[in-house]
């Protein structure tokens, strides 16, 4: 297999940093749908792995979704294996339905069935990672819906370029690169991507997010992209940062209530950070708060009129009295 096109080299940059990384020995796993990104991923760890002492293999998903899910995902399991890569586990996801729709209980039940694969498979060797196809255009699109929804630093920071689920490393080593690169190292390497019909449904949010980035970049400059990648770049180290601070200054749990002037000499950044840990902290699902919910409660700092106590998800209530900031549970009689 050739590296001939720099389109593949570009591929390979990436994962080859984060073979790089691993000790002797490990194990790196391509999540593959089929697609165009993640299909090139898999041509990329299949032509790196050879120069480090790694197994390359790969994970395909297979969410039962679709009539001939399960064609598709054996196409793309043969496809990695056609390329090098091995082992290759195909895995069923058990898609629950959720409140927050189809495509999200999708993502969820993949993250889970990745991590859970990728643990088995790597018992015997000293490390474990999975490899994302997520590329440029995804960020872009992540970060254009975070500033449509009105978001903060860390929503409009977008995908990190490694995270940990359930003790297993996700990384994103294409997250730099545009989809057209993909494209042209997939073509480069002989491998055809599956075309997700769910990708031309107006219906998902995503499909929506991409058609107008690319109507924005026809009129601002095909820098969009790259310029909003950057952005949440930016935006993540200041998050980082701010979580970090927030994390320091959390006043210990007190019995008789947060004194209110601790949290008032707090810097709005880092107070709305420290609520939310507080709340967290309390018992709140951190899933289920909102910037209102942490914008009512800080109410209860600069905007104090002798208002009454809140009820925020969790069962909890959080109200002030005597200068001091009480949160518990609605029914602990607090
Ligand atoms: N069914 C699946 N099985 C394994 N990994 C998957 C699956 N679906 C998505 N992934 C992983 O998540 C990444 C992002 O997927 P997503 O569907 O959000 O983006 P995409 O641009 O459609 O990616 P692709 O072109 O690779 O399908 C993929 O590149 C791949 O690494």
């Amino acid at each position: 297999m050739g590296a001939g096109h720099p389109a593949q080299a570009d591929c390979r940059r990436g994962v080859r940093a984060v073979l790089e990384g691993l000790p002797p020995g490990s194990l790196a796993l391509a999540a593959v749908s089929g697609g165009t990104d993640s299909l090139a991923l898999a041509g990329a760890l299949a032509a790196e792995g050879p120069a480090h002492d790694v197994t390359v293999g790969a994970i395909v998903v297979d969410h039962g979704l679709q009539p001939d899910s399960a064609d598709t995902a054996l196409l793309a399991a043969q496809q990695c294996g056609d390329v090098g890569l091995a082992p290759v586990a195909i895995v069923q996801a058990v898609v629950t339905s959720s409140g927050g729709g189809l495509e999200a209980a999708a993502r969820e039940a993949r993250y889970a069935a990745l991590a859970d694969t990728a643990a088995a498979m790597g018992e015997e060797h000293p490390a474990v990672v999975v490899l994302l196809g997520h590329t440029r255009d995804d960020q872009a699109e992540q970060v254009l819906l975070g500033l449509a929804r009105g978001s903060g630093a860390r929503s409009l920071a977008g995908m990190a370029p490694l995270v940990v689920r359930e003790g297993v490393p996700f990384v994103r080593p294409l997250l730099h690169l545009p989809r057209t690169t993909t494209e042209q190292a997939c073509a480069a390497w002989g491998l055809v991507p599956w075309e997700d019909p769910m990708n031309a449904d107006r219906a998902f949010t995503r499909v929506r997010a991409r058609e107008a980035l690319a109507a924005l970049e026809a009129d601002l400059g095909p820098g969009l992209a790259e310029a909003l990648t950057r952005s949440a770049d930016l935006l993540r180290d200041d998050a980082d940062l701010l979580d970090d601070l927030a994390g320091r200054a959390v006043p210990d749990d007190d019995p008789a209530g947060l004194p209110v002037t601790d949290l008032t000499e707090l810097a709005p950044a880092l107070r709305s950070r420290v609520w939310r840990r507080l709340l967290v902290r309390a018992g709140a699902p951190a899933g289920a708060l909102t910037a209102q919910h942490v914008a009512e409660c800080d109410r209860l700092l600069v905007d104090w009129h002798g208002q009454g106590p809140l009820h925020l998800p969790g069962d909890l209530r959080v109200r002030r009295a005597d200068g001091r900031v009480h949160i518990g549970r609605a029914t602990g009689g607090q």
